[in-house]
């Protein structure tokens, strides 16, 4: 195995997986900490997924060590850390505590953390993180209902999180190419956020840090890795995906502003869309039955079920039930209602938001993906292994993909 990566939640591995499968890597996904002695069969990528983005930093830690555990047993030569290109983490977060837990089990000193996306419109200039035109701290992701994003300055955020230190390697030095680069990460001690504004950036940094043991970052950062293990280039399969026969459904629980406004586009079109309100399910009134009802109402359409709300609502509801009980009220309901939707034969599901994505697919029983046809940027289909019958899920990263993604996604199964 070339890489072994550990993903802090799913559609964050998924989005990873489908980065290393399009440049050439044979690419297996599995959904929680691997058994200590599993066979990953001919991958030469494992991307681990977890749901441990906001679990505390000790338990994070738990199961990314675990994780390392299993993919070094099974040869892999680099690991890599995937979190989310808009660094989603709290000032006790995850990302600081699991890399410094990563590199001492390597026994390295050094490492880079790059969320960058430019694809996806996440750029990182002298260790500020944009996404679009804004920072990170002006964009939409500072009203996030987990980890509202109030520094956009990686190196501040990243220092009060890991023991490491934290360090720049900005714009200057990448835009020299790989080599001075190169140079640059043998000099480093610690952790370095490096600047990256273009694909062609997230290239120079993937060949200058071929030596090292550990890459943090989002799944652009690994645009470049397979490369260093390849002989050649390979092509990637753009086929469309041939799926079991059986209803399709949308869940969404993202409250991104993109997933927002893919709900308001489906509506539009004319999807029959079924709203949830958080207070509704936790206090009894909206029960599985009431989704079930609503799907069978609409037996020729595929049925969009969303809890997606603005920020006000979000928060309204936050201060009645707490930050993390109203995402797990709400987790639970689209968990509980994808268990009751593969009873009643559905196959395809397309799920908005990676928390949410978790839910459901633990729901689903699924323990591991095998990489489809991108969708758009960062979320390709994917066949469910483990299930007693392979499923079509898209599992979309709330903040991915264009405002008609839950109508095209269709398009690409057959
Ligand atoms: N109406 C609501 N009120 C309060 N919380 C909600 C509501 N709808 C969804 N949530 C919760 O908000 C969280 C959204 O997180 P999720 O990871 O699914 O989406 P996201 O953060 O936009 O996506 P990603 O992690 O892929 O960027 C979930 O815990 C979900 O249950
Ligand atoms: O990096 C991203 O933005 C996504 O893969 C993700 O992690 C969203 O949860």
């Amino acid at each position: 195995m070339f890489i072994g990566a550990i993903a802090d939640d799913l559609t964050g591995a998924t989005d990873l997986a489908l980065m290393l499968a399009r440049e050439g890597l044979e690419v297996l996904q599995v959904v929680g900490v691997p058994a200590p002695d599993s066979d990953f069969g001919s991958a030469e990528a494992v991307v681990v997924s977890l749901k441990s983005r906001t679990n505390p930093a000790e338990e994070a830690v738990a199961m990314s060590l675990a994780s390392a555990e299993v993919l070094l047993a099974a040869g892999a030569r680099q690991l890599f850390f995937k979190y989310c290109s808009t660094f989603d983490s709290t000032d006790e977060g995850n990302i600081g505590p699991v890399t410094d837990a990563l590199l001492k089990r390597l026994g390295e000193t050094r490492t880079i953390a790059c969320p960058a996306f430019p694809v996806n419109k996440r750029t990182v200039y002298k260790g500020h993180l944009f996404v679009g035109d804004e920072l990170l701290s002006d964009s939409p992701m500072k009203d996030h209902p987990l980890n509202p994003m109030r520094d956009a300055n990686l190196v501040r955020v990243l220092g009060r999180q890991a023991k490491t230190p934290v360090s720049l390697i900005a714009y200057e030095t990448v835009s020299q190419g790989p080599d001075v680069l190169a140079e640059a990460l043998e000099r480093l001690k610690g952790i370095a956020i490096v600047d990256a504004v273009s694909d062609a950036d997230l290239r120079t940094i993937g060949r200058a840090a071929k030596g090292l043991r550990l890459i943090t970052g989002g799944s652009g950062v690994a645009l470049g890795l397979p490369a260093n293990f390849l002989e050649a280039p390979r092509a990637p399969d753009t086929e469309p995906m041939a799926a079991a026969p059986g209803r399709a459904v949308v869940l969404a629980g993202s409250c991104s502003t993109a997933t927002r406004r893919q709900v308001a586009a489906a509506i539009a079109a004319g999807m029959p869309a079924m709203r949830l309100d958080a207070m509704a399910i936790a206090e009894g009134r909206t029960r599985v039955e009431d989704a079930l009802a609503f799907v069978r109402e609409h037996a020729d359409a595929i049925p969009l079920i969303y809890s997606s709300a603005e920020p006000e609502a979000v928060r309204a509801v936050q201060e009645q039930l707490g930050r993390n009980a109203a995402g797990e009220t709400v987790e639970h309901y689209l968990a509980a209602v994808t268990q009751a939707l593969k009873d009643e034969g559905f196959t395809r599901f397309l799920v908005a938001g990676g928390e949410t994505s978790g839910a459901v697919v633990a729901a689903l029983g699924v323990s591991a993906l095998r990489i489809g046809p991108e969708i758009d940027p960062g979320v390709p289909w994917t066949v469910s292994h483990g299930t007693d019958q392979k499923l079509a899920l898209a599992l979309k990263s709330g903040n991915f993909g264009t405002d008609d993604f839950f109508i095209k996604a269709w398009d690409l199964l057959k």
